[in-house]
């Protein structure tokens, strides 16, 4: 692998609370290479989220060593290296869509043209153009999560963590959602980070796939998927998905108290 744009080394991360230490991440070593898509599975306080923040500079490591795009998260924040879509859309309700993903874009002062160009660009990217003037009420919940994909892509960042957005959507709109995503990344190129507690969902659209195992969170099991990046939904039917699949679950089970 060329150098990878995500470098985990026996990370860990032990919080303070109130009530005594959390070991939250436990030992994470992996490589992330430029173009994956990576998904973290593992049940509910793994640490997949904190994982993510750790990326993304929102959380330090208190242990081991981390590198995004060959430097510090702290520095890849500040140049900007990602985008990141939460698990609830989180659009203010009183800015339109385009007024939405363009307020990042404000903040950072971009010149008023390139503002209007790029709002353009991501709404056509996410299959929303001619939206743009609506209110996120007027838009469905999977239509609203693909602008909070729109917004995270403003900055056109190589990076995309995504944490469960997809997590609060009926099925039909997810199998579409994630469709409609594959065919963005295979679009961008973008390297990918998701979050899911769906073992379907992680096997249809990963190129890597980590099992985690409970807190404190460490990977049970990476999987490089052999599937080809062509991917109808239909795929999910056969002999290799469900093998994949299979491994995801024994990974899974294999790490879990039931108690
Ligand atoms: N700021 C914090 N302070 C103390 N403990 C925290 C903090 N953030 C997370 N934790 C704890 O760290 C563990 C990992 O949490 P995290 O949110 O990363 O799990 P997760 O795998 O993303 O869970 P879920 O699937 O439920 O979203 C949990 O036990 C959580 O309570």
């Amino acid at each position: 692998m060329k150098t990878p744009v995500i470098k985990a080394e026996n990370v860990d991360l032990v919080f303070q609370t109130g009530d005594g230490s959390v070991q939250a991440l436990s030992d994470v070593s992996l490589d992330v290479g430029r173009g994956e898509f990576v998904s973290f599975i593992g049940p509910s306080g793994c640490g997949k989220t904190t994982f993510l923040r750790c990326v993304a500079a929102l959380e330090h490591p208190t242990g081991g060593s981390l590198s995004v795009n060959g430097m510090s998260p702290d520095n890849a924040r500040k140049e900007r290296s990602y985008g990141y879509v939460f698990q609830a859309a989180g659009l203010y309700p009183w800015r339109t869509i385009a007024r939405n993903i363009r307020l990042p874009l404000e903040i950072m002062g971009y010149p008023k043209a390139e503002q209007a160009a790029r709002v353009q660009k991501v709404l056509e990217l996410v299959d929303l153009a001619g939206f743009g003037n609506k209110f996120p009420w007027q838009l469905s919940g999977g239509m609203q999560q693909r602008a909070s994909i729109a917004r995270a892509l403003a900055f056109d960042a190589d990076i995309l963590l995504m944490d469960e957005p997809f997590g609060a959507l009926d099925e039909i709109v997810r199998d579409h959602l994630n469709e409609q995503l594959l065919a963005l990344w295979a679009r961008t190129g973008k390297t990918c980070l998701f979050v899911t507690h769906s073992i379907p969902e992680a096997v249809y659209l990963s190129t890597k796939i980590v099992v985690m195992s409970p807190r404190p969170g460490r990977i049970a099991d990476v999987i490089d998927s052999p599937l080809p990046k062509e991917r109808p939904l239909d795929i999910r039917d056969t002999p290799e998905f469900l093998e994949i699949a299979h491994r995801v679950r024994e990974g899974l089970r294999a790490g879990h108290a039931y108690d």
